[in-house]
């Protein structure tokens, strides 16, 4: 017979709840942040700007919109969105929450990332990325639609969160949107720069119960850091107690022939090191490839045999975006891709640099959720004393004429006195200004030009949009919004070194002889 707890109708749907729904409950409350809630929401009473201090895995992303749904923030015609970085974390992120809540994706919970919308009229809980969210304020300047915005991941501080930073902070400031609540997540140790920047939130730390790692260091340098990584994980295998590994690795191309490698070293091997499931986990993943980062590593296949375990290879997506369970072993390469740009030749370019120590630090706390873990950095000591304390704000080092198009659209004129909470180079901000003059997007006094307010539409850089704009002149708009398309994507071609010939094979169908490669 049902119990009085199962017959419990969901206010969101009128039905009863699920099993699932009760299980996952449980597994909620455990959570750090759940011990949080009455003081988290007796603080968004109070204040207009809340500030979440909590490390990766106290359950921030999953259930601080949550509480913020139950406690009535949303409805009549005001949504609750939060904010995420990456795609697949804002896709991952608001499945689990649906199901947590026992709805369906794509109706009273959604999401909307670039070039996919998961949302319906029922939708009051929103995860997007932070880039979608700065578009939306071209449709709707003063957030009217929105009753609480949460700022998830703001310690990673892309462009695109820091500019939302300042945007907010003017709307609240000239009170604009009174009823606005704003909710800042960030992890403890970065949580001081958004307090100094927004004086007047109100900070909430939330303390997780963590075990102990032990920090091994390699006591010189490596030269392939894929191979050191591939070793330290037959190693584990061989030699530590259970446990699932997280290998962090610097791009998409070293995880998919580090997984293809071990994969192959571990075939036909599950008596030596029991059954094993190697997994990649990097931004273009498959919503099926990145359920299974989630689930259970695979039991044991014979009585008293070695028990199974997951391997994950990772870009820094695991550091602190998605939470993964069971981690006891990380292998840090100490390296991460980044995105520089260079103002003299007008390019940005993905370059394979250290990570700062904030980031480390991050990588090795990944481990030691539900088991003392065990993080191996394959790097020496020395390596990580040279490091930068924290990665540089992306606004720092980022192409700012987009940025720039996007400000003059909201009315911000003045960028160069616009209160950013670190502001650009004056010379990056003037570079990017020049730039719009150039592409007649700006006239002399600085003002929008019509073809500057068309171009401002378009989720492109500039120098895109205006030759989208153009080329109907030219009667090459097909050809144009091709090249457009798959310069505005991540690489198309996915070229692993141990399938090179294929890969060449496969790509070649899409020269033409007419066509030229420029090699920059
Ligand atoms: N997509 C998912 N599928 C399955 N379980 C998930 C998923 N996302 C989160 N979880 C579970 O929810 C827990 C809390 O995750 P959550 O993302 O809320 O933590 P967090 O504190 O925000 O960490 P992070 O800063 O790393 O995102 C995880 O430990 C994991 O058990």
């Amino acid at each position: 017979m049902a119990t009085d707890a199962q017959m419990e109708l969901n206010p969101i749907t009128g039905r009863p709840y699920s099993r699932r729904y009760h299980k996952l409950l449980e597994k909620r409350k455990k959570l750090p942040i759940w011990a949080y809630k009455e003081k988290f929401l007796d603080a968004l009473a109070k204040h207009q700007i809340v500030i979440v201090a909590a490390g990766s895995g106290s359950g921030k992303s999953t259930q601080i919109p949550q509480f913020i749904i139950e406690a009535g923030y949303a409805g009549q015609g005001k949504k609750v969105v939060c904010t995420e970085p990456r795609r697949l974390v804002a896709r991952a992120i608001s499945r689990r929450v649906a199901q947590e809540m026992d709805v369906t994706i794509g109706a009273e919970v959604g999401y909307s990332v670039l070039f996919e919308e998961c949302s319906g009229p029922k939708t009051t809980l929103k995860y997007l990325t932070d880039g979608i969210l700065l578009r939306e304020l071209l449709a709707d300047q003063l957030l009217q639609s929105y009753g609480v915005i949460v700022l998830d991941e703001a310690h990673l501080r892309t462009l695109a969160t820091d500019i939302l930073l300042g945007y907010l902070k003017r709307l609240i400031e000239r009170n604009s949107h009174p009823d606005l609540k704003l909710v800042i997540m960030s992890t403890q140790q970065e949580a001081k720069w958004f307090k100094d920047y927004f004086k007047c939130a109100k900070i909430v730390q939330v303390q997780g119960s963590l075990n102990p790692v032990e920090i091994i260091h390699t006591s010189n340098p490596i030269g392939d850091y894929l191979e050191a990584a591939i070793e330290k994980v037959l190693e584990i295998l061989t030699s530590e107690p259970t446990g699932d590994i997280l290998v962090f690795l610097p791009g998409g191309d070293d995880i998919e022939i580090g997984s293809s490698r071990l994969t192959g070293l571990l075939k036909d091997r599950t008596n030596e090191f029991g059954p094993v499931r190697v997994l990649p986990l990097h931004s273009t993943l498959s919503i099926e490839q990145q359920k299974k980062i989630f689930k259970a590593a695979p039991p044991s296949t014979r009585k008293g045999g070695p028990v199974g375990r997951k391997v994950i290879m990772s870009t820094d997506i695991a550091e602190s975006s998605l939470a993964i369970d069971g981690i006891a072993y990380v292998i840090d390469s100490g390296l991460s891709k980044q995105k520089v740009y260079n103002a003299g030749l007008h390019a940005e370019s993905l370059l394979v640099l250290p990570i700062s120590r904030a980031s480390a630090h991050r990588r090795s706390g990944c481990c030691r959720r539900s088991v003392s873990g065990k993080c191996y950095r394959l790097y020496t000591k020395e390596f990580l004393e040279a490091c930068h304390p924290h990665a540089s704000p992306e606004i720092l080092r980022a192409n700012l004429a987009g940025t720039a198009l996007l400000l003059k659209k909201l009315g911000i004129s003045d960028m160069l006195h616009f209160d950013f909470i670190n502001p650009p180079a004056v010379d990056m901000m003037t570079s990017a200004i020049e730039t719009l003059n150039y592409l007649g997007a700006l006239d002399g006094d600085g003002n929008l030009t019509s073809i500057g307010e068309l171009m401002s539409e378009f989720p492109l850089d500039p120098h895109l949009s205006k030759m989208i704009l153009c080329s109907p002149e030219f009667k090459c708009s097909a050809e144009i919004l091709s090249i457009t398309s798959m310069l505005s994507v991540p690489h198309c071609f996915f070229q692993p070194r141990e399938k090179q010939h294929d890969a060449d094979e496969a790509k070649a169908k899409f020269s033409h002889a007419k066509g030229i490669t420029l090699l920059f």
